[in-house]
């Protein structure tokens, strides 16, 4: 295999006296759709946010693109695309308006992105609010628009987080040939969700990590021939020790009719 896009070595977080993430250890190489998976809490965000210079503090070695991210060369952020769980978008702009500071701010000529954001606006059928407010938007154009936003500029790496979080069942099957696409070509996709079914259909590779470790690495066939389970869930439940859904459910139900 070539060089890998992204070596992750013995990284460790603590907030305060909390180890958040104890030694991970990855090699992620170009084309690969990564599916980044563990309960709420395990520390995914967290990995990305680090990754992304966004979160800093670290012990171990972060490298994207062979270079090392702590070097103070910010450069290596140009060919990389992010979407975050909670976004801050400017939502008093209008999509042309967001979308054209968004492709600037990567160096992009305002009039070529002016002509990209529209099309691929089209492309999500939101032409028509393409000079609206993106406040006015409900929450499935936010996120489309937000989608468009973090590839305008074409980049080599994808990080995505919660992607699909209000997109409906059309606009999933338009974004995972996307994703399929875009991973053909070469890009290499990182992506975190809950969404165990889509993450199952999606990934090349599936990366679990519970408690700050990484508990399971490795195409969902092989998960599967490993952990004797049938769904991508059902691996989910048996590696993170979870087989109390029921009992909790009807102690939550019998709390909530609980007289007060
Ligand atoms: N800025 C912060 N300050 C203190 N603790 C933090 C901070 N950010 C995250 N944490 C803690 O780190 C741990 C991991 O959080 P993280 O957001 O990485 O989890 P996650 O796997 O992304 O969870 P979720 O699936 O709920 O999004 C949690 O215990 C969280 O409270």
């Amino acid at each position: 295999m070539n060089e890998p896009i992204l070596t992750i070595k013995n990284l460790n977080k603590t907030y305060g006296e909390n180890q958040v993430l104890k030694g991970i250890d990855l090699d992620i190489y170009q084309g690969q759709i990564i599916g980044y998976i563990g309960p709420n809490g395990a520390g995914k965000s967290t990995t990305v946010k680090l990754m992304l210079g966004l979160e800093v503090g670290f012990n171990g070695e972060i490298k994207i693109f062979g270079q090392d991210i702590s070097n103070g060369d910010i450069e290596y952020k140009r060919r990389i695309g992010y979407v975050p769980e909670v976004a801050e978008m400017y939502d008093n702009l209008t999509a042309q308006e967001y979308l054209t500071f968004i492709g600037e701010l990567y160096g992009m000529d305002s009039e070529v992105v002016k002509e990209k954001a529209i099309n691929l606006m089209k492309l999500f059928g939101l032409e028509d609010v393409y000079h609206t407010r993106i406040n006015s938007y409900s929450k499935g154009m936010k996120q489309k628009t937000l989608i468009i936003s973090s590839l305008l500029h074409n980049p080599d790496l994808l990080f995505l987080d919660e992607p699909i979080s209000g997109l409906d069942a059309n606009s999933v099957m338009i974004f995972k040939e996307i994703l399929a696409q875009l991973a053909q070509q070469g890009k290499t996709i990182f992506y975190s969700s809950h969404i165990m079914d889509v993450v199952e259909k999606i990934s090349s590779r599936i990366i679990l990590l519970n408690n700050g470790q990484i508990v399971a690495d490795g195409s969902f066939d092989e998960l599967k021939a490993k952990n004797k389970e049938g769904t991508l869930e059902e691996i989910f439940n048996q590696l993170t020790g979870f087989d109390e859904h029921k009992e909790i459910a009807e102690e939550f139900v019998a709390t909530v009719q609980d007289e007060v």
